[in-house]
């Protein structure tokens, strides 16, 4: 039996769209950065007594789209491995209760780590990584702390991720902004494959994300905050211009989303440094330092609640408990 601990993790650099869909290869690469504050536990064990693989998030059993992904990460554990059990899984995630948040990446990650260790296999993070991709793409990058890159590849073997700087040793907050805690309407898996297949704006997406990687992993080594945020900023801007392009159109923003968008923009006038990026929901995330959190907070009180604002801060890799 085996317990694995995976944080979650915010793209500075969204991955939005695959180019095979059965292996989870992405059109291009991605950078993110891993976070202490949510995370998910997840202990697996292998029972020869059991007829089908049991698993269980947060007491209830897993079903739907969840199940399938879960179970394609353990049949690649019993392949790999040679185990013929099934397996018997208790996870829990450790993140504010329906908040919306991605919890898939952190839930993969953890799938594939106890599962590998439990089943005894001995994977490099490298590995891991290519097996949490089979659960969800954004899972490749939570098997490592801190600053991250998953590199697009061309097959199953050379897509996966890689650190770049897994001790962050300089100061880079997020500030999570909980619009809406309810389940979004289009999942990210559905509203990637919606713009893979109708937005014109798509392959101009993949040609401008692509640009950005080598100026964003400079702006990280160079501990640049502002250059990191103007190019996280417009990137989640480019990744939802696509959403307004798909036929049906569609978006992940909310009336409280632009407001927020419009205050970031309106403290930076102020000369604080501060930046957006929005994920595959309503919530936005402002990148700051951790002197300008206050400040930054109290400026957004007159649009969200206090309660609603949660500070990150970069959190570290895999972990076995
Ligand atoms: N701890 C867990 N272990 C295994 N599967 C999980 C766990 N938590 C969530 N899941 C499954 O992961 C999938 C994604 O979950 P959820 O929609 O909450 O996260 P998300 O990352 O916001 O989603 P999306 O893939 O749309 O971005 C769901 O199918 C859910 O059942
Ligand atoms: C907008 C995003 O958060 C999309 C994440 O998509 P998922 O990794 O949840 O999608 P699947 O691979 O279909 O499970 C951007 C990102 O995290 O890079």
């Amino acid at each position: 039996m085996t317990t694995a601990r995976a944080h979650t993790n915010i793209a500075l650099l969204k991955y939005w769209g695959k180019k095979n869909t059965e292996l989870i290869l992405p059109y291009n690469d991605s950078i993110s950065l891993t976070l202490d504050h949510f995370y998910t536990d997840t202990t697996v064990d292998f029972v020869s007594s059991l007829t089908d693989d049991e698993i269980l998030v947060d007491d209830q059993p897993l079903t739907g789209s969840g199940l399938k992904r879960a179970k394609r990460v353990l049949n690649l554990i019993r392949e790999q491995s040679g185990i013929q059990e099934n397996a018997s899984v208790h996870s829990t995630n450790h993140v504010p209760t329906t908040a919306g948040l991605a919890s898939s990446a952190s839930a993969f990650a953890a799938l594939a780590a106890a599962g590998s260790k439990a089943a005894g296999l001995d994977l490099s993070d490298k590995e891991l990584s290519i097996l949490a991709r089979h659960g969800s793409g954004s899972a490749s990058r939570s098997i490592f702390g801190g600053f991250v890159q998953w590199h697009a590849g061309h097959d199953s073997q050379s897509s996966h991720a890689q650190s770049i700087q897994s001790a962050v040793d300089w100061d880079i907050n997020l500030i999570t902004a909980l619009v809406d805690t309810k389940k979004k309407k289009v999942s990210s898996t559905m509203g990637m494959q919606a713009v893979v297949k109708t937005s014109p704006f798509f392959p101009a997406w993949v040609k401008s994300a692509q640009a950005d990687v080598e100026p964003m992993k400079t702006a990280i080594l160079n501990k640049n905050l502002a250059n990191l945020g103007t190019i996280a900023e417009n990137n989640a801007m480019r990744m939802h211009a696509t959403t307004f392009g798909a036929v049906p159109n569609f978006t992940y923003f909310q009336p409280q989303t632009l407001a927020i968008l419009d205050a970031v923009r309106n403290i930076r006038k102020l000369g604080v440094e501060c930046y957006s990026t929005v994920d595959a929901g309503p919530n936005v995330k402002i990148i700051c330092a951790s002197s300008n959190n206050e400040l930054i907070m109290d400026k957004l009180a007159t649009i969200i609640n206090r309660n609603q604002l949660l500070v990150c801060k970069p959190g570290p890799g895999i972990k076995y408990l």
